[in-house]
């Protein structure tokens, strides 16, 4: 028997984190160590993305279930819990950085552009470009804390234990979905759903060295 599509695509996330691991942008956030420049950069695009990222989660759950959409978009706008503990360290807030609105920088737009015609093709493989986004970060939280990165000196403490917080668990929901779904799929399709999900890790990876780009 083919193992699961989520342990497929778990897989896919073990085998990248060695280059996570080496990003300057996730050795900033280990070592508490990042220009504020980088941590405003990173918000702002971040901002960017989760706006386009929460409309195209609502049309593609709401094609594959109603039900699962209104119990769990509510943790995309949590994500800007995440977004407080940077904006703090960098002494600064959303509306200062955000207006005016930023430009949408080329990762930023070519990841969007990614997930976004991955929905075109159909919501399953749509479901699967978007799902790199819980499961990189819930892994490389979990992999932050291992190293003991949370330690209450490093500003970033919160921004690890934010990801790693498994209560809520929206990563497993998603992936508990794919797997749901996956044999109800053709085997193209399924083939293709892994192709995207691979990609968007690379895209998350690019994303976090678009921070370091100079504006
Ligand atoms: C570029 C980028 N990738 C992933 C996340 C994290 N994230 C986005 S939506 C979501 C699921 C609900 O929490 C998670 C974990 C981010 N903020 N920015």
């Amino acid at each position: 028997m083919q193992p699961a599509i989520s342990e497929q695509m778990q897989q896919t996330v073990q085998t990248m984190m060695p280059q996570f691991g080496a990003n300057s942008f996730v050795q900033g956030i280990a070592t508490g160590d990042l220009p504020r420049a980088v941590v405003i950069n990173y918000v702002q695009q971040d901002n960017i993305y989760l706006q386009r990222f929460l409309n195209l989660y609502q049309r593609v759950l709401g094609q594959l279930s109603p039900e699962l959409l209104a119990n769990t978009e509510h943790d995309i706008r949590m994500e800007n819990g995440a977004h407080q503990v940077l904006l703090q360290a960098a002494q600064t807030t959303t509306k200062e950085i955000m207006t005016p609105w930023p430009p949408t920088k080329n990762v930023t737009q070519t990841y969007l552009q990614h997930m976004e015609s991955a929905a075109k093709q159909s919501a399953f493989i749509g479901l699967a470009s978007m799902q790199a986004c819980p499961a990189v970060y819930v892994t490389l939280a979990n992999q932050l804390v291992a190293k003991d990165a949370n330690v209450p000196t490093n500003p970033f403490a919160a921004w690890i234990n934010f990801y790693a917080g498994t209560d809520d668990g929206f990563d497993q929901t998603m992936f508990h979905e794919l797997d749901q779904l996956s044999p109800t799929v053709a085997n193209e399709d399924r083939q293709e759903a892994l192709v995207v999900f691979q990609k968007s890790c690379e895209y998350e990876l690019a994303f976090f060295a678009q921070a370091e780009e100079e504006n």
